[in-house]
């Protein structure tokens, strides 16, 4: 049975990025990796529907930050049945956001806090109602509010279809799901997590020490 490993943090933070190094380390290993990005957009209905309010073409469902949540939500539940049969072949599942992004997003847009009423929801819906995995554990790639910004719009204007979407354009959304972020990570909630500072190049063999991979 492989673990469940979830890379966290703000757009731009370079999650995708520290995928590719992790993934390129363990396989050199000969460790067998699984990876995957939440949401699954060009493979899941629910993902679709995500990008298309995300970037202004759903009408007013970006507006209700609990029906944005129910749709990553069924992206994820779909999933589950792959993420499961994805644990038994590998030795790492390695997931590009998963269940935490959607507690981290909708409390920073409802301005409550980790210990808030929005993040045991997240919780009661996804783990206990949907049935998701439950992750081994989280990497918070943390890096300041002002440098992911910077690399999300150098990203937008370097590669094709990735344009900035509502919440990457939200500078006070974004400072406040890194705190979010942060409270999720002192909590240790769902599963333990690490902090991994993103702000210059990570040194991928000792964080593969830290995390016991
Ligand atoms: N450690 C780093 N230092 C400088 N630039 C980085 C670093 N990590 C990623 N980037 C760049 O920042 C941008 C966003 O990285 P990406 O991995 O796509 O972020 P995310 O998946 O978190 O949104 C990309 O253009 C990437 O090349
Ligand atoms: C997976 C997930 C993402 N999000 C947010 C975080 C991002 O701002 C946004 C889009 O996800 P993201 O992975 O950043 O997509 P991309 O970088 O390809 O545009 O959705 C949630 O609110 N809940 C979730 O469950």
């Amino acid at each position: 049975m492989g673990r469940l490993v979830v890379i966290e943090g703000l757009d731009g933070a370079g999650k995708r990025t520290l995928a590719d190094a992790l993934t390129a380390a363990l396989t050199e290993r000969g460790r067998r990796v699984a990876r995957r990005a939440f949401p699954r957009y060009g493979e899941n209905v629910h993902a679709d529907l995500v990008r298309d309010a995300l970037h202004g073409r759903l009408g007013d469902v970006i507006d209700s930050v609990h029906g944005m949540a129910v749709l990553y939500a069924l992206d994820r539940r779909d999933a589950a049945a792959q993420l499961r049969a994805d644990l038994l072949a590998n030795d790492l599942v390695l997931l590009d956001r998963y269940v935490a992004s959607n507690a981290a997003y909708g409390a920073a847009r409802l301005r409550q806090g980790a210990d808030g009423e929005f993040v045991a929801w997240v919780r009661q819906l996804e783990v206990e109602r949907f049935g998701v995995p439950v992750p081994d554990a989280h990497l918070l790639l943390r890096v300041p509010v002002d440098v992911a910004a910077q690399r999300a719009e150098h990203r937008a204007n370097n590669e094709a279809d990735r344009e900035r979407d509502h919440y990457e354009v939200d500078a006070d959304l974004q400072a406040r799901c890194a705190a979010v972020y942060d409270e999720l990570a002192a909590a240790g909630w769902l599963a333990p997590w690490h902090v991994v500072d993103g702000s210059a190049g990570v040194d991928v063999a000792d964080l593969l020490r830290r995390v016991g991979l």
